[in-house]
């Protein structure tokens, strides 16, 4: 078998993969249609970021079982495309968190005092004490946005220099922030009283352009903000407007909307640190997640082993047929669950009903915990660990059976619970085969959960739908499918939209201004 390491990782991760038996060429900087051309040789492929795993290399990829990120991040690959294909996508999450999260508190130091600017100009024979002066992190406020792995390690690390931490993260229960000694509250809440502001999300629907123009207008005079997350989260033109207007006091960034950065004003800038996506790169973490990797990858080519894997569950051969497609929609139901659902969620109750109760229901509840934290947590959950990472979260799951389904042959139904609110949404199968939704709460619905959809909850009142369907228009977004459901004619009632190519978070904005439009979501599945 031939793995192909297309990117840099430890030398120890080559060795495991060579002692394994397995015949391993390291081809690092190729162009896409170099490895286009060789990719069809292959049956692993180990990556890291820089290597881009489009659709067009997995086509070309007639051997590849496995592609292994020796890291967490996984936005370089095309899962869709490869799981299509069959082939297992798998990553090394919490490999480098330690790392990430001392270089976030590097960064943090390197801004307040200004360092490598002090250093840039002592390299030009200057001694400009004055210049340099710098601020304390002893009792100021961190605000963390995201504390999950790494914003948990970072707020630890906060904590031991005296700061006074405080967080975001809907995600998170109550209990668990108060365990880590740390104040969750709201974003605004967070963003107006925080001296310094790091962020440790991913990239998703809901943190692109979350600190923007209107955002900064809310902290405090001379703050600074950190980002060692990825690029897209904040804006990097309202950033540097605020510098410049004096508004922010310093910016550190690890991570940009476009890598290499290209003219981009904030490299360089005096108020800025810069480094290129260095987060991870330590000896230490390089190792693990090089290691973890090449052990993942041997134990999958020689033994069928799956871990870590994000887009395969595990389950015995001869119940694949008869339990993927309830895979796929409890998945489904979880994901979309997840992306309509707003709150620290505190239980998740799976009922599975009809024919659903007569399977092996301990998969089809991983997938839908899987599904639900998914769009959360993006790379670090997978089939394997989503049950861990649940209760690690203060999330309690159960599951009933029941041998009545009602209306339908077999139904699944996830019940997310928070201390504000309960959230219901059933799923069945059309033809054993077809996932859909069809119920939210109160509300009967039809809906194909697949690709870009609009979740909207709306006054029942004439003209809703064809404001919507002529601002999509206006922006050239088709509409491939539409359902309601309503309470009672005029009432509250809730639209969703299957749309062929996402909205902006302009055009997402318009539509909140909608008459009659009482929320919007974005979905993606
Ligand atoms: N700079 C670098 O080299 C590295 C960057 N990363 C990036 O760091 C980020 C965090 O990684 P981990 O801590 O390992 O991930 P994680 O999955 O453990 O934590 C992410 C946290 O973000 C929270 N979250 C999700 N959506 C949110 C929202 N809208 N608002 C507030 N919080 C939200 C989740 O609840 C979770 O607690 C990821 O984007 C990852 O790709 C990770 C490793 C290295
Ligand atoms: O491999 C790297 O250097 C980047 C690490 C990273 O961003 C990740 O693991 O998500």
């Amino acid at each position: 078998m031939k793995v192909l390491v297309s990117d840099n990782i430890s030398s120890k991760g080559i060795e495991i993969l060579k002692k394994a038996g397995l015949d391993v060429d390291v081809k690092t900087g190729l162009k896409p249609e170099e490895l286009k051309s060789i990719i069809g040789e292959y049956h692993a492929l180990v990556i890291r970021s820089a290597t881009k795993v489009t659709a067009d290399i997995i086509d070309a990829a007639k051997n590849l079982k496995v592609i292994g990120r020796a890291g967490s991040g996984l936005d370089n690959v095309d899962k869709a495309a490869a799981s299509k294909k069959g082939i297992v996508v798998m990553n090394t999450p919490g490999g480098n968190t330690i790392t990430t999260a001392e270089h976030t508190i590097a960064m943090m130091f390197a801004i307040a005092r200004k360092i490598p600017q002090a250093n840039a100009s002592m390299a030009k024979g200057e001694w400009e004490k004055k210049k340099f002066m710098g601020v304390e992190l002893f009792n100021k406020t961190l605000g963390i946005i995201g504390l999950g792995n790494i914003g948990g390690e970072v707020a630890k690390r906060a904590q031991g220099l005296g700061m006074n931490v405080i967080a975001y993260d809907p995600f998170l229960s109550e209990e668990k922030a108060k365990k880590m000694g740390i104040k969750k509250m709201e974003i605004a809440e967070l963003i107006s009283q925080a001296d310094f502001i790091t962020i440790h999300t991913p990239l998703t629907a809901e943190t692109r352009n979350l600190i923007n123009a209107k955002t900064i207008k809310t902290m405090k005079d001379s703050a600074y903000i950190i980002n060692c997350a990825r690029g897209g989260i904040v804006n990097e033109k309202d950033i540097y407007d605020a510098l410049e207007s004096g508004k922010l006091a310093g910016a550190a960034l690890d991570v940009f909307e476009k890598e290499p950065p290209e003219n981009n004003p904030l490299v360089g800038h005096e108020k800025v640190v810069c480094t290129p996506h260095l987060g991870a790169s330590t000896q230490e973490a390089q190792e693990n997640v090089a290691i973890a990797i090449a052990e993942q990858i041997a134990d999958y080519l020689i033994y069928g082993t799956i871990r870590n894997a994000v887009n395969f569950p595990s389950i015995p051969a001869d119940q694949v047929a008869v339990l993927q497609p309830y895979i796929t929609l409890s998945e489904k139901i979880g994901s979309f669950s997840s992306q309509i659902f707003e709150g620290g969620i505190t239980e998740v109750t799976l009922e599975y009903r009809g024919d659903a109760s007569l399977l092996n229901i301990s998969p089809l509840t991983i997938a839908a915990i899987k599904g639900l934290l998914t769009p959360i947590l993006e790379e670090t959950v997978n089939f394997v660990n989503a049950p861990f990472i649940a209760k690690e979260r203060g999330i309690e799951v159960k599951e009933t059976k029941s041998t009545d389904a009602g209306d339908y042959q077999g139904a699944i139904t996830m019940k997310i619970t928070s201390p504000q609110k309960i959230l219901s949404v059933t799923g069945t199968l059309f033809s054993k085969r077809d996932p859909r939704i069809v119920k939210i709460n109160d509300f009967t619905v039809e809906i194909v959960p697949e690709g870009n959809m609009l979740f909207m909850y709306n006054n029942d009142k004439p003209g809703v739908i064809g404001n919507i369907g002529t601002l999509l228009g206006k922006n050239n977004i088709n509409i491939a499918r539409m359902h309601f459901g309503r309470e009672k004619a005029g009432g509250k009632a809730i639209s969703v939209v299957n749309i062929d190519a996402p909205v902006t978070h302009k055009i997402l904005q318009e539509i909140k201004n909608l008459p009659n439009i009482l929320d919007v979501k974005v979905i993606n599945l």
